[in-house]
């Protein structure tokens, strides 16, 4: 079969909603390619860690089965995060269905989740070694649906400002220009990794990154890269400035951002637009804009939404591979 849902961009941009059915209840929850926990606000939250959220409610599924010691506890690179226990309930993402899908139950959820109110949790697509219930670590949404999917594949189809789609199953052709390109993934640590060794900005002299690796992670909002790449990148752009007290690369929003290609896999260059490469105003003048691409101290880059917007992505788990071209 296939499955197939909208990706609602909220907070301009900031992170991708997909409604999910689990035991007949429908939660908006962020996919998240870079971990590999389902996870769900439920009523076994506090009143006020409910607070303007849509609960998954545990009394109310027919099909809900709790997993008797069972425990889950996640952290993510923002060090928010979510703890808690553990059922399993049937799960419908768009017609892809999964019967027995562990479900994570968090007891307790960190501040920016709780105030993060259009967000009831999210639904993990990175590898299940990444997966942290204990004490049997338990499989993602994409690794029991595999074998029933038409193809074992899934592709996000992520937009600036505008719906978009995640589908189980097909690769829609219509949806991107051109021939897709393909990478291999190491999955040595659980993650969608390929090799990424330069940027090029133009024709410029291609930029050289230490480590040389990246991951696809669809719930990480920016492109997060070395310093060097994001001082060299934003050295064309007039007035560009690293302003600590943003806590990053500003510049004039009426900038000319030029575009920026990544490595994939050793195999071919991907563009990102340099429209994308505006991320947002900080000031209610919309006179500064923060980048899309900053700086991380860390030799595994993470390629996030502000790849996905220019570039559609397909995740093979038949043959652990990315497949990437311009959206249609
Ligand atoms: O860990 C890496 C795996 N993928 C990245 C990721 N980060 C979040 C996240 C979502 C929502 C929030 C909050 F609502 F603001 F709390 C925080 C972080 N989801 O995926 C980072």
């Amino acid at each position: 079969g296939t499955g197939k849902v909208t990706a609602t961009p909220i907070n301009g941009d900031v992170e991708y909603l997909s409604p999910v059915n689990i035991g007949g209840q429908t939660l908006n929850l962020d996919f998240d390619s870079g971990s590999s926990d389902l996870w769900v606000f439920n009523s076994q939250l506090s009143t006020a860690s409910q607070t303007g959220h849509t609960v998954f409610n545990v009394a109310k599924s027919q099909t809900l089965q709790m997993m008797t010691g069972a425990t889950y506890s996640i952290s993510y690179g923002d060090g928010s995060g979510s703890a808690g226990n553990v059922g399993t309930d049937t799960v419908n993402i768009g017609g892809a269905t999964v019967t027995s899908q562990a479900i994570e139950l968090a007891t307790a959820v960190s501040a920016s989740f709780v105030e993060d109110t259009a967000s009831n949790g999210l639904v993990g697509l990175a590898f299940s070694k990444l997966n942290t219930v204990k004490p049997t670590q338990q499989k993602t949404f994409f690794d029991n649906a595999m074998p029933n999917l038409a193809e074992p594949v899934f592709t996000a189809d992520l937009r600036s400002n505008a719906v978009g789609a995640y589908e189980f199953g097909a690769i829609d052709t219509s949806k991107f220009n051109g021939t897709m390109q393909w990478a291999a993934v190491n999955t040595t640590n659980g993650f969608w990794q390929f090799s990424s060794e330069k940027f090029q900005v133009g024709d410029a002299t291609p930029m050289a990154v230490p480590g040389g690796q990246a991951i696809a992670d669809t719930g990480t909002t920016l492109m997060l890269t070395s310093a060097a790449v994001v001082n060299a990148y934003y050295a064309n752009v007039q007035g560009a400035v690293n302003d600590q007290q943003v806590g990053g690369v500003t510049f004039p929003c009426n900038s000319q951002l030029p575009d920026l290609q990544f490595d994939v896999g050793g195999s071919f260059m991907a563009n990102v637009k340099g429209s994308d490469i505006n991320f947002a105003p900080v000031d209610n003048a919309g006179t500064t804009c923060f980048g899309g691409v900053q700086a991380i101290q860390s030799n595994l880059q993470i390629y996030g939404d502000i790849m996905f917007k220019s570039q559609f992505v397909a995740f093979n788990g038949g043959n652990n591979s990315i497949g990437m071209a311009p959206h249609q």
